[in-house]
């Protein structure tokens, strides 16, 4: 179990992260917010990358500093970009990073052969990278984060640039690895994680608002989101007394999906919400990029 205790932390006179609290046991975990909350230090000091300015992180209840070596040795970790060579294939990429890491020879080749399939790039193994897609480079990053058989493996923004049948291919990977372990995975795109992750965790204000199931955190704004038809014209007044989620065109009206605390009028649909519309509602005066 890993566990993040009171840890805060702070740039000079800049606070990053407040207080924050948290528990991981087996499954999934995807770290939600817009860029610049906070995502990348939390798991900087998950990786012992960064010092907590206060608080400490528990493996197994010792200190994860403390720890030291014996912690890297159960971690593993794809950075948001993580270098590597166009040259290279991802076998010799990957029997070199086994080597920096004391893999023997013979273990490490059939290691390397192993993981490789896992992330479906067996028929490219001995392929040099440079002619790699995104979805395939991240998927190296994988493999490599994957080299020790980690129990805890944390990854950064590891969809990003990834197109839309990458991230399919990408999020059942994810699933398949957490069986054993703690996996970790941090993104700004609600449908990364909405269907992989046992749990979300969302910061806000430096703190950890959420850590629910998607089912759970939907329930906070159970009742509050509908649908309707809106006549053009009449957009930008519903748009300032309403939060629009999303909105559609179709057959010359709009169709807008909304939240409201407003007692339901008898022409709007009560909906299901679900995690893209708490996402937009928490995080409503922040640039969301998604
Ligand atoms: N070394 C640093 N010195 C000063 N401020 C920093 C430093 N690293 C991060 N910050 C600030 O801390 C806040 C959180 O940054 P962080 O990178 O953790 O956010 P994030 O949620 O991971 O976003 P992104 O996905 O864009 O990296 C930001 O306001 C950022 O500017």
């Amino acid at each position: 179990m890993l566990v993040v205790q009171h840890v805060s932390k702070n740039f000079g006179s800049f606070q990053a992260l407040n207080d924050v609290n948290l528990e991981f046991h087996h499954g999934v975990y995807g770290l939600l917010a817009p860029n610049g909350a906070g995502k990348t230090t939390l798991i900087k000091m998950l990786t012992t990358l960064l010092f907590p300015t206060s608080g400490e992180i528990l493996y197994e209840g010792e200190d994860i500093i403390k720890l030291d070596e014996r912690y890297r040795d159960v971690l593993g970790y794809l950075p948001q970009e993580f270098g590597y060579y166009k040259q290279y294939t991802p076998t010799k990429y990957l029997l070199y990073l086994a080597a920096l890491k004391g893999l023997d020879r013979k273990t490490a080749t059939a290691r390397v052969e192993e993981l490789l399939k896992l992330v479906a790039l067996d028929d490219v193994a001995h392929k040099k990278m440079k002619k790699f897609s995104g979805g395939m480079i991240q998927r190296v990053g994988i493999a490599q984060a994957m080299l020790n058989d980690p129990k805890i493996l944390i990854l950064d923004e590891p969809t990003a640039g990834l197109d839309p049948k990458e991230r399919v291919r990408f999020r059942n990977l994810i699933t398949d690895l957490a069986r054993n372990r703690i996996v970790l995975l941090s993104t700004h795109i609600v449908s990364d994680v909405e269907s992989i992750a046992n749990e979300i965790i969302m910061i806000k204000d430096k703190q950890v608002l959420y850590k629910d199931t998607v089912s759970n955190i939907c329930q906070k704004i159970k009742g509050l989101v509908y649908e309707t038809e809106v006549a053009f014209d009449e957009i930008a007044t519903f748009r300032k007394a309403y939060f629009s989620l999303s909105e559609k065109q179709e057959n010359g009206n709009m169709y807008v999906r909304f939240l409201t605390h407003e007692p339901a009028h008898k022409h709007w649909k009560a909906v299901t919400p679900n995690l893209e519309d708490v996402f937009l509602h928490l995080y409503q005066d922040e640039a969301v990029q998604v």
